[in-house]
């Protein structure tokens, strides 16, 4: 058994949605990244290259590389789970959140959840997301970017 911990952090620029798990949530704002701005599939990344000891999105797929401009960090995912697979391991299962004053989530947690889970090749009882306020307090409170944690657990798959 493997862990691993992921954490991101995108600010927001001018835009009309942000795009979280795979989904396309309107917002007023949008994150500003290189790639799409998926913070939530940036945390869950780093959480399983973390779990294999192979570093971090950065290294993987640097923000100075043209290929990954405005890439949809699924296409990142699937790569990540195939070194996942190369190490011997497959999801256990996951556990992330999102920090965010808005936009709301819960309308979308299982859209992301059924993406997530096609991604990691795995049920998607295995995949849970959820997402707090911070109250209003910190950078996060005051509206100026979006956080996210994820926990991974991988099991060996005795290739
Ligand atoms: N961006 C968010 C933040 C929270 N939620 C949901 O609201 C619940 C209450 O949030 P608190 O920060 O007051 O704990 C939370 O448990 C989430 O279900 C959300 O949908 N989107
Ligand atoms: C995903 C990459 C690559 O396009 O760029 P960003 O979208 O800026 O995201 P970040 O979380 O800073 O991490 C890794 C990057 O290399």
């Amino acid at each position: 058994m493997r862990v691993g911990h992921g954490y991101d952090v995108h600010r927001f620029e001018a835009g009309s949605d942000v795009v979280l798990g795979g989904v396309r949530i309107p917002h007023h704002q949008g994150l500003a990244a290189h790639s799409d701005g998926d913070v939530l599939i940036h945390a869950v990344c780093d959480a399983l290259l973390g779990a294999i000891a192979a570093g971090d999105i950065g290294r993987h797929f640097p923000d100075d590389d043209p290929a990954n401009e405005n890439i949809n960090s699924r296409l990142l995912l699937r790569r990540v789970m195939e070194l996942v697979g190369q190490a011997g391991y497959a999801l256990a299962n996951l556990d992330a959140t999102l920090i965010a004053q808005a936009p709301k989530m819960a309308p979308h947690i299982d859209r992301m959840r059924a993406n997530l889970a096609a991604d990691l090749a795995a049920d998607i009882d295995r995949v849970n997301v959820k997402a707090t306020t911070t109250e209003k307090l910190g950078f996060t409170g005051r509206g100026e970017g979006i956080a996210a944690h994820a926990v991974v657990l991988l099991e060996t798959t005795g290739a």
